[in-house]
């Protein structure tokens, strides 16, 4: 599947058409015609960080210069542990130097470390700027750079300071990930599957025939698995864009995760690590409530397994977990919310846990030393 694909995001307010749209593709990244009609001056300002920049930035730029775009380039220090306002403030201070305006674009080219910093830049740098993200991580091509949640970490918590703010379209070039480490790839393949337990019980069972592919990174293999995420994400948040209701399914794992990488230091856990193990630990909490089925769980426990990721969570308190977990985003009036299993490509959520077997999932579910 060498073809573009394009995958809309709709969303329509009462007094606005915000829908964009999402192209996907093998060498996508010099096809600056897709990206002119969302600019509104030729003068734009490119995001990326200190591994992406010698990879990709000045074959952009160039790409750029030549439909007559001129660029300015902000380079961030590379990492999750940079996540944060010092690393916000970089982006300001060189907008603000290079008198950056109203009408500039703010480009996201990276993994989505940089798509979050970017995309909370843009929604706040003169009260808002266009926005467009470029991912370059499986991560970022099927997950971060589609929906507009932006933001930044705090030490207390995983993104608890950002916005919604929507880019204006996202360019996904899958060439670009020739050059990501497996280990970074695999960290991706963790969102990819998690579509398929929340919505998609077909594309869980076509994961399992062709994981050795994506791992592989067979390009027909890895495109059909951004397209297919992207179809799904985009689904959700055109239903509820600020997660008012079904959007929060997109946390399966995430809030076991969260408390993962805020535990053991930003950075240290990967994201998609983090939410691997965190999912197991969700479908183990499903599993005993009688959702899902012993069967059903060996399935998503196998083929977390199979790709590599971390299946067993890492050894701390249930007191620890349980207080880090309260800061999560979901909590309503002090009450924890957790995505569940209904099924193989089915999650709800619910906040009827009872604590007993919320500790029996913990326990079962960490390391032992
Ligand atoms: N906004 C959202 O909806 C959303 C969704 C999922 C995750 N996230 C956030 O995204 C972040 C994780 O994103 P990530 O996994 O992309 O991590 P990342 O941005 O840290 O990128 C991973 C690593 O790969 C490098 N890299 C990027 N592109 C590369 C390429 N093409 N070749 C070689 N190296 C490359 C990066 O420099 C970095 O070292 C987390 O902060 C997570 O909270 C946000
Ligand atoms: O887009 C969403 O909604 C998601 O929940 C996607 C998640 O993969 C992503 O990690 C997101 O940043 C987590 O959201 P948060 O609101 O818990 O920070
Ligand atoms: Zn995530």
């Amino acid at each position: 599947m060498n073809d573009m694909q394009t995958v809309k995001v709709a969303l329509f307010s009462p007094e606005q058409d915000r829908s964009y749209p999402i192209y996907i593709g093998n060498a996508l990244l010099e096809q600056v015609d897709l990206l002119l009609p969302h600019l509104p001056q030729k003068r734009v300002a490119i995001v990326t960080n200190t591994t992406v920049a010698p990879l990709y930035l000045d074959r952009f730029r160039r790409a750029l210069e030549r439909y007559g775009i001129c660029s300015v380039a902000i380079i961030l220090p590379d990492g999750e542990d940079h996540k944060n306002w010092q690393t916000l403030n970089l982006i300001f201070d060189a907008l603000l130097k290079q008198r950056c305006e109203r009408k500039t674009t703010l480009i996201a080219l990276g993994g989505g470390v940089v798509g979050d910093l970017t995309g909370f830049a843009a929604a706040t740098y003169l009260r808002g700027v266009p926005f467009i993200q470029i991912p370059t991580t499986l991560l970022a091509q099927v997950d971060s750079s589609v929906g507009g949640k932006t933001g930044i970490n705090h030490p207390l918590g995983k993104n608890l300071i950002g916005a919604f703010y929507q880019p204006r379209m996202v360019l996904t070039d899958s060439a670009t990930l020739t050059t990501l480490s497996d280990r970074e790839l695999r960290a991706g393949i963790a969102e990819v599957i998690k579509y398929g337990l929340i919505r998609d019980a077909d594309f869980f069972m076509w994961l399992e025939q062709n994981i050795t592919g994506l791992i592989t990174r067979n390009a027909d293999i890895l495109n059909k698995a951004i397209c297919r995420s992207c179809e799904i994400k985009a689904e959700i948040v055109a239903a509820d864009e600020r997660e008012s209701g079904m959007r929060a399914l997109l946390n399966l794992g995430h809030t076991f995760g969260h408390a993962i990488e805020n535990a053991m230091g930003y950075g240290v856990w990967l994201h998609g690590e983090a939410v691997a193990a965190g999912t197991i630990m969700a479908a183990d909490l499903s599993k005993q409530l009688k959702f899902i089925s012993e069967s059903d769980f060996k399935r998503i426990y196998s083929i977390f397994q199979k790709v590599g990721l971390p299946v067993i969570a890492p050894k701390l308190s249930p007191d620890d977990y349980l207080s880090l977990m309260k800061l999560d985003k979901k909590v309503e009036e002090g009450r924890m919310r957790f995505i569940l299993l209904r099924r193989i490509g089915e999650a709800m959520m619910s906040h009827d846990i009872p604590a007993s077997t919320l500790r029996e999932t913990l326990l079962t579910c960490m390391a032992n030393e």
